[in-house]
């Protein structure tokens, strides 16, 4: 028999007790019965977190295995929102350093016991959660690992290779002001969504041979994917300069199912044989070469598609010729194109993938030091040391993206006090779930007209640079395709931008304040002397999702 103990997650003065005996058929429906009538918890969207970990409890399996053996035991019961508690970081048991670079920036507790509990992994050298540590659903995201001798691949995750691209346009600033101008923009990207092109092109895109686990995602090749990737046009209001550009497209996108494939084949979360995620490289080094090497094609498939999707937005933006290609462009010339592609690539970077470096990093004109090699694993980190001497720190589709300059100096190691890596992002402040039920709810109250239309179009305050998106209209609720109706009139200034996302949840798990605020994690950027910011870019038309 367990005594369970429910209690708000979000307050924890309200509680009650249920008991589960071994003959209680369904344990989590007993589970959701209790919060239901006892606590009066009254959403769909309802979640249970295990105290003290913060483990979420999503069924009966893992409700029987978080209990165990206990007589006794607290379960916290949520409205959707994300764990809520400080007695959840786990203290770590072993000496590994963990470095928390959020300072001015929340980090939720469960993030922290994420980082904590990834530290303490085999190998691990160094943990460091950056100021946009959240909660994975096992490791944290926002985080650099440096490991001796080991290989982890849950700790990258599923998207290997995802990553931010920076390509200069030629569109004029001008282009993007004014009444509609960005609602213009936006309406000529069309046909953005299917495949590109026949496999024959892909291949030479790709630039190489079709290997079979390419081949099986070869149609998503150009194509941006769901959640929060994006490509985005960008304004840049300081540093334009350094940029060689008054307009820049940033893209965000990975490998898309071809990451997740190679992930599934070295770790599966239910511990299948032989999938434990874990690679030590003295004891099996066949396995470590094939992760690295399935790793590497990953990473060098998302580089390939972030390409693509630009090019694919330069023929739209840019028409007449210089991009263009049909079915008589000869192999030779897709490369070409290519190769044109990348002079206007000003900065590309993955977020999401393990390399290996020499350890500890050094100073130019320090006196050599013994050096080893280690693997850095970044799940959400930009990476200092990767060729690139500015990186995008993005907000959110409605604040900034701030241009970051990594600094390497005696006082942080060289970059090695923060495992070379840097905050990739905001990050998230709040669940999708949360984010949907909060925004889904604001809408309504704004303009119950809204709710009724289609989502593809959202006005955004000019040079918003607050995290608070006030004008957060989430598409049209009549004419003009939809993508321009009541709500749009509302705040339609002079240089209003638009976002381009069909899917109505995704608009609303996406709400600019969804995310952590991206000045807030910058400034622990600055004060930890990670980096220092010498530009800022404004989202003028943000791509996600077009339902055609
Ligand atoms: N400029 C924009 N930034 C965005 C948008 N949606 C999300 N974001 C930011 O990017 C990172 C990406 O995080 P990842 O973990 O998915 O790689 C995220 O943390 C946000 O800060 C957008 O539409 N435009
Ligand atoms: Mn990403």
């Amino acid at each position: 028999m367990h005594r369970l103990t429910l209690a708000k997650n979000s307050n924890r003065t309200q509680r009650t007790i249920i008991l589960l005996s071994p003959s209680t058929a369904d344990p989590f429906g007993a589970l959701v019965a209790g919060a239901k009538t006892k606590l009066r918890v009254r959403t769909k969207h309802i979640r249970f977190f295990a105290l003290p970990t913060g483990a979420e409890i999503t069924d009966s399996a893992t409700l029987l295995h978080t209990l165990g053996s206990s007589a006794n035991a607290t379960v916290l019961v949520s409205s959707g929102e994300d764990y809520i508690g400080a007695s959840a970081a786990a203290p770590p048991t072993s000496t590994t350093p963990i470095v928390h670079l959020a300072k001015s920036t929340y980090a939720d507790p469960l993030s922290e016991a994420q980082l904590s509990a990834a530290a303490q992994l085999p190998g691990i050298l160094l943990a460091v959660g950056q100021p946009d540590l959240h909660a994975g659903s096992k490791f944290p995201i926002g985080a650099a690992f440096v490991s001796d001798a080991w290989l982890h691949p849950p700790l990258i995750g599923s998207d290997i290779g995802c990553g931010m691209s920076w390509y200069r346009l030629t569109l004029p600033r001008a282009a993007l002001a004014g009444k509609g101008a960005c609602e213009r923009i936006a309406e000529t990207l069309r046909g953005l969504e299917g495949a590109w092109m026949t496999s024959r092109e892909r291949s030479a895109w790709l630039g190489v041979e079709n290997s079979s686990g390419v081949e099986k995602f070869d149609a998503a090749l150009g194509t941006i994917g769901a959640g929060n990737h994006f490509a985005e046009i960008q304004t840049v209001e300081e540093g334009a300069e350094l940029a060689g550009a008054e307009v820049l497209l940033l893209v965000h996108s990975g490998s898309r199912g071809l990451g997740g494939d190679v992930l599934g084949r070295f770790y599966s979360p239910q511990e299948e044989e032989g999938k434990s995620g874990q690679i030590s490289i003295a004891d099996e080094p066949e396995r470590a070469k094939e992760y690295l090497a399935l790793h590497d094609e990953a990473c060098q498939w998302a580089h390939a598609n972030r390409d693509l999707i630009a090019l694919r937005f330069l023929q739209k933006l840019e028409p007449g010729g210089a991009w263009s290609c049909d079915s008589g462009t000869t192999i030779e010339d897709i490369a070409a194109l290519r190769r044109k592609l990348r002079e206007r690539k000003w900065v590309d970077i993955h977020h999401n993938n393990v390399v290996k470096t020499l350890w500890p990093p050094q100073g130019e004109n320090e006196a050599p030091e013994p050096q080893k090699e280690v693997f850095i694993h970044r799940k959400g980190a930009a990476p200092t040391d990767a060729g690139h001497p500015l990186l995008p720190l993005p907000g959110s589709r409605g604040t900034p993206t701030l241009i970051l300059k990594p600094l390497f100096t005696a006082a942080n190691g060289f970059g090695g006090n923060h495992a070379l890596s840097a905050a990739h992002g905001a990050g998230r402040s709040m669940s999708r779930t949360k984010a949907s039920e909060k925004f889904r709810n604001r809408y309504d109250e704004a303009s119950g007209a809204r709710k009724k239309g289609d989502t593809s179009g959202e006005k955004r305050k000019k040079g918003d640079r607050g995290h608070n998106d006030g004008d957060f209209l989430a598409g049209g609720g009549g004419g003009g395709g939809g993508r321009k109706g009541k709500s749009t009139t509302k705040g339609d200034d002079e240089d209003g931008g638009w976002v381009v996302c069909e899917d109505k949840e995704l608009v609303w798990e996406e709400a600019p304040e969804a995310y952590k605020d991206v000045e807030s994690v910058a400034k622990d950027l600055v004060d930890a002397g990670v980096a220092e910011i010498v530009g800022r870019c404004v989202p003028r038309v943000t791509y996600k999702l077009r339902k055609e």
